[in-house]
């Protein structure tokens, strides 16, 4: 083992090699040590054996000369093990990002507070983005809460827009009168908010932009569509930013719909569900509750898309599950 067989192998003889072994000279294949008796002084077997069989051949993982990764190529563990393999211990890698973060509300306080006054909601928001991005390797730089005022708003995102390569903002996307997400984002530079409004629930006043070549997110104040967009956009912005050049295919798997869903045509829908296995086939039992619901989601294993040209989804339909668990 460790070293190259010199012992060469003759017509009708065999010689014992261990796993990762190499192949005496003259020999073509292995035959596996249970599949051997001796007999007499004699090798019996009652196994057929093709040549290269259990052998792997030099190059036959790669070639000299063949392209393995291309750039913009994600390094997973499977990529760091071929690297290994090729002896290559450093390459050059896009810095981690750093994304920046404000909720805005005058009702929102910190997700530390104990008690809540009348009207006081916690910063579910931060957290469910923080767990987000943590998840996609990305550093978070948490910009507090600002108070529904212009002023307060536009200079808090500024100052986090400055520090960061992407800027997410929860809250303020409908169309309110304290509603001041996309005059801000318009403020941070051109060409701004390019998409307001996208026809999908929940999620509908999401909130597209980029200012001077960053990317700025608009998230809806529900905590569950503010998940739901983020998780859907969100990922896709920072892959593109991370320098990634490959489509990325979600994590999703197929499950029968256990009820009639009834969905408007022209709209993207996203159902929450619960996954359960039954007689070996996964079944998806849709959460229903409202978009400010955030145990909604904990109690799901997953979303699943009711694309914009279909009116629903019928009770045993196959349907693609984006897993979020
Ligand atoms: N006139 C209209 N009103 C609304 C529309 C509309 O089209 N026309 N769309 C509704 C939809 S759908 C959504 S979603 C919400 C989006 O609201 P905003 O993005 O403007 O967010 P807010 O009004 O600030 O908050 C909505 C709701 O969410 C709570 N919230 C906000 N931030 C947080 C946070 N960080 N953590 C926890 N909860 C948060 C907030 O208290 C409100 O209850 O607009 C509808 N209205
Ligand atoms: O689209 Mo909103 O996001 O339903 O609550």
């Amino acid at each position: 083992m460790g070293e190259e067989a010199v012992k060469p192998v003759g017509r009708g003889e065999a010689i014992y090699v261990p796993t990762g072994g190499m192949l005496p000279p003259g020999s073509d294949s292995v035959l596996m040590i249970e599949h051997c008796e001796e007999i007499g002084g004699l090798l019996n077997t009652y196994k057929q054996i093709a040549p290269g069989e259990n052998v792997i051949r030099k190059g036959e993982d790669i070639k000299a000369g063949e392209v393995l990764l291309s750039e913009g190529a994600r390094l997973r563990p499977q990529e760091l093990g071929a690297l290994a393999a090729l002896g290559v211990s450093e390459v050059k890698v896009y810095r981690k990002l750093k994304a920046a973060y404000l909720s805005s509300g005058d009702e929102i306080v910190p997700f530390e507070t104990k008690t809540l006054e009348t009207g006081q909601i916690r910063d579910i928001n931060y957290l469910t983005v923080k767990g987000l991005v943590n998840e996609w390797d990305i550093e978070l730089i948490y910009g507090g809460i600002t108070r529904d005022d212009y002023q307060e708003f536009a200079q808090k995102a500024r100052d986090l827009y400055e520090q960061a390569d992407c800027l997410i903002l929860s809250g303020g996307s409908s169309v309110g009168t304290k509603d001041y997400t996309t005059e801000v984002i318009q403020s941070l530079g051109d060409p701004g908010v390019f998409v307001h409004g996208i026809s999908i629930k929940p999620g509908k006043p999401t909130i597209l932009a980029v200012a001077e070549g960053k990317p700025v997110i608009g998230l809806p104040g529900h905590p569950a569509s503010s998940m739901i967009i983020f998780k859907l956009f969100g990922e896709r912005v920072f892959r593109r930013l991370k320098g990634e050049r490959i489509e990325h295919k979600p994590e999703r798997i197929f499950a029968r719909i256990v009820k009639n869903i009834a969905s408007s045509p022209g709209r993207s829908d996203y159902i929450r569900v619960r996954l359960e296995e039954k007689d070996g086939e996964w079944w998806a039992e849709p959460i229903i509750g409202k978009s400010g619901l955030i145990t909604t989601l904990v109690k799901s294993d997953g979303i699943v898309e009711i694309v914009s040209e279909k009116e629903g989804i019928s009770q045993g339909e196959y349907v693609p599950v984006i897993l979020t668990r």
